[in-house]
C-alpha cells in the first residue's frame, strides 16, 4: 500500500509540484501521464525515495519513506538508462543481484529471448535493448512495488506486447507504478491513470467515458496546443 500526502518538490526555485496526494491500496497498475517536463519522473523518484521531497509524507505499508534506505526491499526502480554502466555486459549487470534473485532473472532473460543480449556490453545496446535490460533488472527483485519510467519507449511491437503481458501478470500481486506517453497501451493495461497537469494529479475516473485516453489528454492540454505550420 502506498500513501502520498501533500508532497512538494522543487529544484532550486522551480516548484515542480506541490500539495500532491495519492493512495494506492491494492495490487494494480497505476500510470502517470502528462506533458513533457511536467514532473512524472520526479514524482516516481520522490515516491521511491531516490529524491528528497521538500514537504509532505510518503508511506509504504505504513512505514514513512525518507530515502531509499526506507524503501529498500519494498521498491524496485532502476530509474532509466542513465543507471546502466556502458562498459559492462548485460550479464555483468546481473552480478549486482543477489543469489536469491538469479532464478527469477533467468526466467526473465528466457522470456525476452535475451540470452545473446546479455553477452554484449551496454555501450553497444540500442534504446530498446537498454529498456529490456532495465525491465529484467527491475523485475528480478521480488518486491511488492515495481516502478518503471517510460517502460514501453523504444520497444518493438513484439517486445512491447511481452512487456505489457509481464506487467499484467505481475500486477496480480504487486503495485506497479508507470509513467508513459503511450496512451493506447496504457488504456489497455492500467487500472488507474493519473493525469499530472497544472500542479494537480487528477485521476481519470471513467476511462470508458473518454472516447480514448488520447482524446482526453488532448482536450485537457488543448490550451497549449499550437498547430502553426513550421516555416522551414
Ligand atoms: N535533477 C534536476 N535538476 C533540476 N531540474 C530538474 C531535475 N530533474 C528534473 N528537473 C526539472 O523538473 C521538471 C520535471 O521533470 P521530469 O523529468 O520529472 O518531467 P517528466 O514529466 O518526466 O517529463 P518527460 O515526459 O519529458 O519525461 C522539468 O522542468 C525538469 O527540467
Amino acid at each position: 500500500m502506498i500513501t502520498v500526502k501533500n508532497i512538494k518538490k522543487s529544484f532550486k526555485k522551480q516548484v515542480v509540484f506541490s500539495n500532491l496526494s495519492l493512495s494506492i491500496k491494492k495490487p494494480s497498475i497505476a500510470c502517470f501521464i502528462g506533458p513533457n517536463g511536467i514532473g512524472k519522473t520526479t514524482l516516481l523518484k520522490v515516491i521511491s525515495g531516490i529524491l528528497h521531497k521538500d514537504e509532505g509524507h510518503i508511506f509504504i505499508d505504513e512505514k514513512e519513506i525518507f530515502s531509499t534506505n526506507d524503501s529498500f526491499g519494498k521498491v524496485s526502480f532502476f530509474v532509466n538508462e542513465s543507471i546502466l554502466i556502458e562498459n559492462l555486459t548485460g550479464r555483468e549487470h546481473l552480478l549486482l543481484l543477489l543469489e536469491s534473485q538469479k532464478e527469477r532473472t533467468e526466467k526473465l532473460i528466457n522470456y525476452f529471448q535475451a540470452e545473446e543480449l546479455m553477452k554484449k556490453k551496454v555501450k553497444s545496446y540500442s534504446l530498446g535493448m537498454r529498456q529490456i535490460l532495465l525491465i529484467i533488472l527491475t523485475c528480478s527483485f521480488d518486491v511488492p512495488i515495481l516502478i518503471f519510467d517510460e517502460i514501453l519507449n523504444g520497444l518493438d511491437p513484439k517486445n512491447r506486447r511481452k512487456a505489457m503481458n509481464l506487467l499484467m501478470k505481475l500486477k496480480k500481486e504487486k503495485i506497479i507504478l508507470l509513467s508513459s506517453h503511450q496512451l493506447t497501451e496504457i488504456s489497455e493495461i492500467a487500472d488507474d491513470v493519473y493525469f499530472l497537469y497544472d500542479n494537480t494529479l487528477e485521476k481519470v475516473e471513467d476511462m470508458s467515458q473518454a472516447r480514448s485516453l488520447e482524446n482526453l489528454y488532448l482536450e485537457k492540454t488543448m490550451g497549449e496546443f499550437d498547430d502553426t505550420e513550421i516555416e522551414i
